[in-house]
């Protein structure tokens, strides 16, 4: 049986793209494809043995070399063409998005765009990697410092926006001059392998891009081991990042870790309570949840706080849980069942230590579906204010003082994302300055864009992604001496 995406095509598992040519991966070990709105096995996706693992390392390893030696207008060329052709294939990846991952067609469109802009941002910066010139105190002599590519790069990305995280990675080494192979999620492959289609078919030569997936802690410490690889990039959970940087210690390789959040929202009195309330339920339910910078904190000033309450959860209640293929749909399930376990467990754990205002419950049988789920009055001390929810669950509590919200806010070992609503400058300055954060949004609940670079602190990991610090995470810098005289 073959599962269709809404136009003629039926769902197909990817195979491997190694050296410039796609190949069936030849380990023992598959994995099913799920959709997790019905539970249905769309494909099997095959796995990379140790032995296509090396074909891929020699591949990267010749792809560098040719990539390196590109002038930069012509890598930013093929980048611009990529993006062309991903905006081309939005629909498509989009359904298939929506098929392996859940979440509603609309915002799997929207996850398309995202990754072609932030693609576009980075091969338009392609052109801008500058070194300089600076005064050497000897006569005859320049002080040269140079911005070089840094080499293959592993690049590992997860399953919640799979698309968006896979192709910001693939976009900051490509037009920073290094090759890379891709391990994307095994359980959202399709989606991402149609959009390394586009950039394969754009022109990138043979060897600069390779995508692998297998068991995803055989194939990091095989990949991770190899001399080849000279940068590690991850999006995922603290303790996989923990296990990753031990495997890079030994040959010091570049790590850039884009781990989980727990991200603070503070609302002072002053704000426009209603009006917030309900901008931070799309923000908080978007995707379910699943994502490292959602808001998932609430702390409300007194005077606020019923208010907020009542309205946040009145809209949470409206939204409509559903198949994403479904027209009309808000939110969709839980990507896997996994998830849907863990937000069971840590609703139920949660119903001590606060009240349930709205939701609470698995939605149906078949899928993983959970309500939307608001909690008021959380203790401080509840594991769930601790501990990373990534899902459709939102802890709200009262706070008096600035200082009190600050406290509060700070006391995770997470420091991603945050958000803020008052229009007091001297609160605004506060805030920005004492939270222990990556990201401040200040009466707004975006905290990540293609300018600017997104990273976390403590658990949350280190390096950035996106935005000029993002595109530097992939360059080494060489200092010259050149001395004319000699
Ligand atoms: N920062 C993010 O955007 C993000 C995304 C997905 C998951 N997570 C975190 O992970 C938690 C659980 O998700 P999960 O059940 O998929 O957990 P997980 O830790 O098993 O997997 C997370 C991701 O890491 C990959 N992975 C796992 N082990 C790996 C290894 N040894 N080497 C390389 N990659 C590896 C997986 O393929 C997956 O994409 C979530 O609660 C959340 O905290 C974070
Ligand atoms: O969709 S985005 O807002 O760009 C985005 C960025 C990072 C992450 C990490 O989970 C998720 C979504």
């Amino acid at each position: 049986m073959s599962v269709t995406t809404g136009g003629d095509m039926p769902y197909r598992a990817p195979r491997l793209f190694i050296g410039g040519a796609w190949r069936a991966g030849s380990a023992e070990t598959r994995n099913p494809v799920i959709n997790p709105a019905t539970e249905a096995v769309l494909d099997e996706l095959t796995h990379a043995s140790p032995r296509d693992l090396d074909d891929a390392l020699a591949a990267v390893a010749r792809g560098f070399k040719v990539w390196r030696a590109t002038p930069a207008a012509a890598r930013q060329r093929v980048l611009l063409q990529g993006v062309q052709n991903l905006r081309a294939q939005r629909e498509a990846i989009a359904r298939l998005l929506t098929l392996e991952q859940g979440k509603p067609l609309a915002q799997a469109r929207m996850e398309v765009d995202t990754a072609a802009d932030m693609v576009q941002w980075y091969a338009e910066q392609a052109r801008r990697v500058y070194g300089r010139i600076l005064p050497a105190p000897q006569p005859g002599a320049d002080y040269e410092v140079r911005k070089e590519p840094v080499g293959p790069c592993l690049l590992m990305s997860p399953w919640n926006v799979p698309v968006i995280l896979a192709a910001r990675k693939l976009g900051g080494a490509l037009a920073a001059g290094c090759s890379c192979i891709l391990k994307p999620p095994e359980e959202t492959p399709a989606s991402v392998a149609k959009m390394v289609e586009c950039f394969i078919e754009a022109g990138a030569p043979d060897g600069v891009i390779n995508l692998v997936f297998g068991v995803p802690q055989r194939v990091s410490s095989h990949l991770i081991a190899s001399d080849v690889i000279r940068k590690i990039s991850f999006t995922g959970s603290v303790a996989v990042g923990q296990g990753l940087a031990g495997l890079a210690a030994p040959g010091l390789k570049r790590l850039t870790l884009e781990l989980g959040g727990h991200s603070p929202v503070i609302v002072f009195d002053d704000a426009d309570v209603d009006a917030v309330a309900r901008q931070l339920v799309v923000a908080k339910f978007r995707n379910a949840g699943q994502l490292c910078h959602a808001p998932t904190r609430f702390f409300v000033q007194k005077g606020a706080y019923a208010r907020f309450v009542d309205t946040f959860a009145a809209a949470a209640s409206q939204l409509r849980v559903g198949d994403g293929m479904a027209e009309g749909t808000d939110m969709g399930p839980l990507a896997n069942g996994r998830r849907l376990s863990a937000i069971r467990e840590l609703v139920a754990a949660t119903r001590a230590d606060g009240t349930v205002v709205t939701g609470g419950e698995r939605v149906g049988d078949t899928g993983y579906f959970h309500q939307p789920t608001v909690f008021a009055d959380v203790s401080p001390d509840a594991k769930a204010m601790r501990d990373e929810p990534f899902g459709p669950v939102a802890l709200i509590r009262a706070f008096d003082t600035p200082a009190q919200a600050i406290e509060l806010a700070n006391a995770t070992r997470y420091g991603l994302g945050s958000y803020v609503f008052t229009d007091s400058a001297r609160l605004q300055r506060q805030m920005i300055t004492e939270l222990e954060v990556g990201s401040v949004a200040i009466n707004s609940t975006v905290v990540t864009v293609a300018e600017a670079p997104f990273g976390g602190v403590r658990d949350s990991g280190y390096g950035y992604e996106s935005g000029e610090e993002g595109l530097d995470s992939y360059l080494h810098t060489k200092f010259v001496n050149r001395n004319h005289s000699a």
